[in-house]
């Protein structure tokens, strides 16, 4: 079995997770390849006990990985999907975040809850992306441009609201007047979506939602499509520019630009345990029903 392994960052505790990591795979012998910067972080830190092999990008992950372990909070998990794109190769997150939504085990089921991918008691979650297309795209958006969150339009270099024209299918739907627009995934619902008011879809729910950022009228609410409509957003304001973002990335567009935005051609493969199941998740990190008298 051979597994990448990938984190941004190193802070106190990742000394304990790589621990931990070391002694699950040292029970199993995986075939193991560090992402490099990691591996060269770790490395100086003394956290490794022996030589592993090392990747550098997307380019050299291929199908023959069985797994790929993503160490960090739900940023992580993101950039891990950009690394990972349409391999197919399944994401695990090890939560050394904060929330860690999407990054399920924490450490201390780490060597309760790895063991259970050698076992193959693991089931997949497969994740709709978004994509996006327009005249003139950004090149940095041309590499990468797809989101597991969402897409979101929004304002740049000015206090005052941007207006964006939606049609759905062609058809038009309504002129939002707000800070910016979110088109979310079903795992992006749980993010931004959510902060604006946005419905939590269950993750295997074929639909997407709209939703507006500080619209500035009482009837704009978010709604729910489904996950097979071309949406079509053309935003005009004082400025000449506005931004998109894709998850964590974000490029600027001039304004008047046509975007169409439509579900990705494939999926993000994420792990799901049966005791890390994505309503436990909801209860545990969103505080979902939380009352006194349950
Ligand atoms: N006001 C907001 O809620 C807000 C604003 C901007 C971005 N975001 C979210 O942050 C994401 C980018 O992450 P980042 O690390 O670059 O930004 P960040 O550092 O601002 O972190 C955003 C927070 O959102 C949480 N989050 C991200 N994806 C989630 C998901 N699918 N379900 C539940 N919680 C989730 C993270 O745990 C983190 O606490 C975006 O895709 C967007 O969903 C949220
Ligand atoms: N490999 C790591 N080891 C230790 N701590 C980490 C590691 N990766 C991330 N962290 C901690 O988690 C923080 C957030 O990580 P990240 O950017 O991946 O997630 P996020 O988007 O902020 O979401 P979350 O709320 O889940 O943390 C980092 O600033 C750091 O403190």
């Amino acid at each position: 079995m051979k597994i990448a392994v990938y984190g941004q960052y190193y802070k106190d505790n990742t000394d304990d997770i790589i621990e931990k990591l070391l002694r699950v795979f040292d029970s199993y012998n995986p075939e193991i390849v560090f992402e490099s910067n990691f591996y060269n972080v770790l490395n100086e830190k003394g956290l490794l006990d022996k030589p592993f092999s090392v990747f550098t990008g997307h380019e050299e992950l291929d199908e023959g990985y069985s797994m790929f372990i993503s160490i960090g909070g739900d940023g992580t998990m993101l950039r891990a999907a950009t690394l990972v794109r349409n391999k197919n190769i399944p994401i695990i997150g090890i939560n050394a975040g904060r929330l860690g939504f999407l990054a399920t085990i924490q450490e201390e089921n780490i060597e309760t809850l790895l063991p259970l991918i050698f076992e193959n008691n693991y089931k997949i979650s497969p994740r709709t992306l978004l994509t996006i297309d327009y005249e003139g795209k950004d090149p940095e958006m041309h590499d990468l441009d797809y989101a597991l969150n969402e897409v979101t339009v929004s304002r740049k270099d000015t206090t005052s609201m941007i207006t964006i024209e939606t049609r759905l299918n062609g058809e038009y739907l309504n002129s939002y007047w707000a800070d910016g627009l979110i088109i979310s995934t079903p795992t992006g619902s749980t993010g931004y979506s959510l902060s604006c008011g946005g419905p939590v879809l269950m993750p295997d729910v074929n639909s997407l939602v709209i939703t507006p950022i500080a619209p500035h009228n009482l009837n704009a609410r978010p709604l729910v499509i489904p996950d097979d409509t071309e949406i079509e957003l053309r935003v005009s304001s004082r400025e000449e520019q506005h931004l998109i973002s894709l998850d964590s990335r974000i490029v600027s567009v001039a304004v008047e630009t046509v975007l169409r935005i439509k579900k990705g051609g494939f999926k993000i493969n994420l792990v799901e345990f049966p005791q890390e199941k994505f309503l436990v998740t909801l209860r545990k990190k969103l505080l979902w029903g939380e009352d006194k008298r349950n």
